[in-house]
């Protein structure tokens, strides 16, 4: 962050101005102050302000009403407002329109420092996040690939190297953590992306029927069969064939996938002519190969046919600095389902998202925006909206949105981890530029490195 962040103050009683403006520098700030609306919009043109704290009601009508309308045009940047004690009605009418947060008086200069360094680092994060999303956008086909943790650049990475080529890929990791996204990056990539990219569930299909499923069959091969089908291995000529949980096809199953990988043709059920077929096989699990290896359940061979380059995701509470960009993707992807602007979440619902642990991964978090953006109202995600649907997530009972306490550490924590991962992911991991980006000197950003073992 670059330093000193610039606050602008909008309150008419000069006494608290004072006081406030003391507060804020203490904590390193540089504050321009001002007492009404006028003056709000007169300083902005030359004091370029990264937040300001806006009292709602302000000369010449004292009409919070008045503020409330204004509002909107100063929302490019963050606006915290003071309310007076018992305003909170007004306070949530302004996180409606736009406001980041609020803050009720008399003012506790420890709440302050607390809701003016969360809504600074949010506003950072949302900078970052967008320069992160132009550079993702250049990379064509990986835009898909929604992170941007050490785990997910090396990913991408890796999809970017292999996809050309015509090797086998086995994805592997626990699930819901995108290995299916993964596996079509690598056929939207290879030179078979206008090919087909047919993906057969190994374990939702049931053995007996498996084989004909991937071989097809011939008309009267079995009882019912009335018509000759092409399977789904000829239907994946020329494309790629997705092979998901591969841990869960059966024995003999894999006994026949074995002899297709060597040969290249196969047989269909009940047919006597070889089909040669021209595929790429891509596989995922979430199962321990390896192990199952061990105890016979899958087959040495076949593993060593399928892995060829092995990728591996994480689980997503292994890459909080994944969960903002991942917010914003999937928002982005309601709004434009539903041709609306995309909902935003207010910044104590945020930090919620980031906090909360996802064991189902990225899957449940999706999940979870999808329906909490289902019951949302005027285009904002409040802690409110969210805990009519989870339980643990308790809205604040005192006059601010803040959190102080350790919550609060965890949140910055995440935070503090997902800005410096961006910056490094950002300047290719050089520390020096990540330091100076981020305001830190580069002893600073070291020890946070080390810190949280980055
Ligand atoms: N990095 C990511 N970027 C964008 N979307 C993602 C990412 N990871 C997961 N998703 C989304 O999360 C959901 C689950 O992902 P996916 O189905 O690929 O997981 P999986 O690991 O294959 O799960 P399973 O093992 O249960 O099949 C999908 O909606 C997918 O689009």
């Amino acid at each position: 962050m670059l330093n000193p962040p610039r606050i602008l103050l909008i309150d008419d009683e000069p006494a608290f101005r004072t006081l406030s403006a003391q507060w804020l520098e203490a904590e390193g700030h540089e504050v321009s102050t001002g007492a009404s609306l006028d003056e709000l919009s007169e300083k902005l043109t030359h004091f370029d302000a990264d937040l300001i704290l806006l009292d709602l009601s302000l000369p010449p009508h004292f009409d919070p009403q008045h503020t409330l309308a204004a509002l909107p045009r100063f929302i490019d940047r963050p606006v915290i407002i003071l309310t007076g004690h018992g305003e909170r009605e007004l306070a949530l009418e302004a996180l409606r329109q736009g406001a980041w947060d609020f803050l009720a008086k008399p003012i506790d200069p420890d709440m302050l420092a607390v809701v003016v360094k969360r809504a600074l680092t949010k506003h950072q994060l949302v900078r970052e996040l967008n320069s992160l999303k132009h550079q993702q956008g250049s990379q064509q086909g990986l835009e898909t690939l929604i992170g941007a943790s050490p785990s997910m650049n090396n990913i991408r990475a890796l999809v970017s190297r292999i996809a050309p080529t015509d090797v086998r890929v086995l994805v592997t990791g626990p699930s819901g953590t995108g290995k299916e996204v993964i596996s079509k990056a690598v056929h939207a990539l290879s030179s078979r992306a206008a090919g087909p990219f047919i993906s057969v569930h190994c374990g939702a299909i049931p053995a007996e029927l498996l084989e004909s499923e991937l071989f097809g069959h011939t008309r009267g091969a079995f009882t019912g069969a009335d018509k000759a089908r092409d399977g789904l291995l000829k239907l994946a000529d020329g494309g790629t064939l997705f092979l998901d949980e591969i841990g869960e096809m059966p024995l003999a199953m894999q006994v026949k996938l074995l002899r297709v990988l060597q040969e290249g043709s196969f047989y269909p059920v009940g047919g006597r002519s070889l089909e040669t077929i021209d595929v790429r096989l891509v596989s995922a699990t979430n199962a321990d190969l390896p192990e199952k290896v061990k105890t016979g359940e899958f087959r040495e061979d076949l593993y060593y046919r399928i892995k060829g380059v092995n990728i591996e995701t994480r689980p997503l509470d292994e890459r909080p600095e994944d969960i903002p960009l991942l917010i914003g993707h999937f928002l982005e992807l309601q709004a434009r389902g539903g041709s609306q602007a995309p909902l935003h979440p207010d910044t104590a619902a945020f930090h919620w998202f980031i906090q909360r642990r996802w064991p189902g991964n990225v899957r449940e978090l999706k999940s979870a925006l999808d329906s909490v953006a289902a019951i949302a109202r005027n285009g904002i995600i409040t802690l409110e909206d969210i805990a009519l649907l989870y339980p643990d997530a308790q809205p604040s009972t005192g006059d601010s949105l803040a959190h102080p306490g350790d919550s609060l550490e965890a949140q910055v924590r995440a935070l503090e981890i997902s800005l410096i991962s961006q910056a490094l992911a950002k300047f290719d991991h050089n520390r020096t530029h990540a330091a100076q980006a981020l305001g830190l000197s580069r002893q600073g950003l070291l020890k946070k490195i080390e810190r949280y073992g980055l």
